[in-house]
């Protein structure tokens, strides 16, 4: 008998498109439209298969148990200085939502400022992006309701802590800047796009435009200061820290921006479109507003420095010949941040090796003052404005859960003490060790990876393992405190990885490239290579094996089981790009062919097709199996939407599901209120997380440790 029953899903073989001369069909096209009874149906039944599943791990109680628990310790986040008051996001442990709190002096009683958890019952309303006036005496904030993109901005007097009345509607993909002398600021909305913005439709969003609004007045009346002609446009804005200028970074995909300037002094009341000046007018590189000296405006760039570099552009005088180096590229770190602090120094913040170093630089030639001593991990951001003597920055790493720094710079010597530093229950580090190693890929280059275990661990390739991995824009997967993957060690007794693989900015432009386009095959190779590396090791094997990874990781998942379906016990595809020839359709999609190409053009058609998850699932080589797979999305993912994890669990029941050997389960959950992932309550972060671990020691039968 089969294992499993899974629902019934209609295939419309009559759906078909051709791509570059090749007909390919699309039989579970129906599932595209989240707001049909027979979508809603799927949902259902599909939940009402993963639940008792889930449900039926005989150790749910206590793992949710151990999660909650562990997870159960107050988080701060390094202060910052607005109008002379300091503000710090804190959570007292289980709070679904962290609350801004404000106090006169670092010592001063804290009283709570913002509290988003009194926003809605469930705790599914979250803060996103918020900025506060350059006088400190007026909040902008972002709420967003159960996940999705789209947000509400409100204001709120720092003084009384009452909101203004002002509400501003259709706000996405958006920056928050003020003009200086605070009585307005600059958003980005899309004011035309019709019908559902709540984050459950999935139509493009495009033709954002930058509006201006002044505190006390009707949206209605914002003034339309910067539009473009092209509708995939979004326009990032950032008022200069004189306050003079309204640096613009318009940007299509999730690479290469250009850069325009508006001179603010020109214009004695904002009232109509802003004249715009070209600075960079081609989108070859990635350029950064980090501050500026009059009209010498400092970048972070990628222009021939692929591991970035800091360059002087003189806005009246913008011509490349006349740019600056500031800071030369290093030819091996990666320079990651740069903010300035203390009026004439600069912050920088390299990548090396996968760990943050952190050093002081003066503002106006570049040069190093010296080194903040940092530990192996993670510099996790700084506050500190150009004109503030006093700056803070926070540490972490597998297995520090944070330490946030002070540095007063009015002492005679700078530093850096030690402001605040976060234990955890009963946890205790000195049990557990982390290390990186260097593995070949495929086609020999190295890739460094994590592994974090209990200390004296054998290795006899008998211990369960979660291997993570992302792998694409440019982003740096970096060493974190997660009580899951720690709730992971202790509970199974198990190990967790994690593959800097390609595609990532771990190395610079370079290691982005090298995972993009045709290249992103190396990017599946680097996660399957990790996993041979950690069995051939003896740290696991296959059967004891789970892959994790979202959104793009979740892409990075869905092919690997896809292309080598015996190397794993388990996959966690959680929020995945799944669907890679009409995955541009929706939302945000369409900016991510800076990465994946598009099945439009016919040469990035042919690679898409080969790797792309829904269109290559197929029967294991001698009569393997898929491993056990559980996806996850939700109803209000307007980042990745549904449809791609709805699409591929149709297919892969129908194709694998009801082989004779395919005994291993092939699961989705749909979780409702909750979106892409940022903001989702703590709440329903541990119910998933339960969840993930029970359908992963059912699935592999793990010992669980008391
Ligand atoms: O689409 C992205 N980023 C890429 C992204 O989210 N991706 C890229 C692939 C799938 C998904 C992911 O991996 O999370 O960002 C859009 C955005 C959001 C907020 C402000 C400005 C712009």
């Amino acid at each position: 008998t089969m294992p499993f029953k899974y629902p019934f899903a209609r295939r419309d073989e009559s759906i078909k498109d051709v791509y570059n001369g090749v007909e390919v069909s699309d039989p579970y096209r129906y599932l595209e439209d989240p707001d049909s009874d027979e979508t809603k149906e799927f949902v259902d039944a599909q939940n009402a298969v993963t639940t008792p599943y889930i449900n039926s791990c005989p150790y749910k109680e206590l793992i949710n148990k151990r999660i909650t628990d562990l997870w159960n310790y107050p988080k701060y986040s390094y202060p910052f200085q607005r109008g002379g008051r300091y503000y710090q996001l804190r959570n007292s442990g289980l709070q679904n939502q962290s609350v801004i709190y404000v106090q006169n002096t670092l010592h001063d009683e804290a009283q709570v400022f913002l509290d988003p958890n009194t926003l809605s019952e469930d705790g599914t309303v979250s803060l996103s992006g918020s900025e506060f006036s350059k006088n400190g005496k007026t909040l902008a904030y972002g709420l967003s309701k159960s996940g999705s993109d789209w947000l509400e901005i409100k204001f709120r007097n720092a003084d009384t802590g009452d909101d203004y009345p002002d509400i501003l509607k259709k706000v996405k993909y958006s920056p928050i800047t003020w003009t200086h002398d605070n009585i307005g600021f600059f958003y980005g909305a899309y004011l035309n796009q019709q019908g559902k913005t709540d984050g459950s439709e999935t139509n493009q969003s495009e033709n954002q435009k930058l509006y201006y609004h002044r505190l006390g007045t009707d949206q209605a009346d914002d003034i339309l200061v910067v539009e473009f002609d092209n509708p995939q446009i979004r326009i990032g804005a950032h008022v200069s820290d004189c306050g003079r200028y309204l640096i613009l970074t318009p940007v299509i995909g999730c690479k290469n921006n250009l850069v325009y300037v508006c001179d603010l002094q020109e214009v004695t009341e904002i009232k109509t479109l802003l004249k715009k000046k070209e600075i960079v007018t081609e989108f070859k590189a990635d350029y950064e507003y980090i501050t500026n000296s009059g009209s010498r405006c400092i970048f972070r760039t990628n222009k021939d420095a692929p591991n970035y570099r800091l360059v002087v552009i003189d806005l009246n005088n913008p011509n490349e010949e006349n740019w600056e180096t500031l800071v030369p590229e290093h030819p091996k770190d990666v320079l990651d941040w740069a903010n300035p602090i203390n009026n004439n120094c600069l912050v920088i913040c390299y990548l090396q090796d996968v760990k943050n170093t952190l050093s002081l630089h003066k503002l106006e030639n570049g040069e190093k003052i010296l080194d903040f001593p940092v530990e192996l991990g993670t510099i996790t951001g700084m506050s500190g404005e150009r004109d503030h003597t006093e700056m803070f920055y926070g540490f972490c790493s597998f297995l520090t859960p944070s330490i946030i720094f002070r540095v007063d710079f009015t002492q005679s010597e700078i530093k850096p003490e030690i402001f605040h530093e976060t234990k955890v229950g009963d946890f205790n580090p000195a049990m557990y060790e982390s290390k990186q190693v260097f593995y070949n890929s495929k086609d020999g280059t190295k890739i460094p990876m994590f592994i974090v275990h209990r200390k004296n661990l054998e290795y006899d390739g008998s211990k369960p393992a979660l291997l993570y991995g992302y792998g694409g824009f440019n982003i740096n997967v970096q060493p974190s405190f997660a009580i899951s993957r720690l709730v992971f060690i202790n509970s199974f007794d198990g190990i967790f990885a994690l593959a800097n693989i390609r595609g990532g900015g771990e190395y610079g432009e370079n290691w982005h490239n090298a995972g993009r386009f045709e290249n992103k095959q190396n990017v599946f190779d680097d996660f399957q290579y990790a996993a041979q590396y950690l069995i051939k090791n003896k740290y696991t094997s296959s059967n004891k094996l789970t892959i994790q990874g979202g959104s793009n990781g979740g892409l990075l998942v869905a092919a690997c089981i896809n292309q080598t379906p015996e190397l794993f016990g388990a996959a966690i595809c959680q929020v995945g790009v799944l669907d890679m020839l009409r995955y541009h359709k929706f939302t945000i999609g369409y900016a991510w062919t800076s990465d994946y190409g598009c099945s439009d053009n016919d040469e990035q058609f042919k690679y898409l097709y080969k790797y792309s998850p829904l269109h290559n699932i197929k029967e294991p080589s001698n009569k393997g199996q898929y491993p056990a797979t559980l996806l996850l999305t939700a109803d209000h993912d307007d980042r990745v939407v549904p449809l791609h994890s709805l699409k591929f669990i149709a297919e892969l029941h129908y194709k694998i599901g009801q082989l004779p050997q395919q005994k291993n389960p092939l699961m989705i959950r749909i979780e409702t209120r909750a979106g892409h992932g940022a903001g989702k309550p703590t709440s329903k972060v541990i119910e998933e997380l339960t969840d993930i671990f029970c359908f992963i020691q059912k699935s592999l039968n793990l010992k669980f440790y008391e």
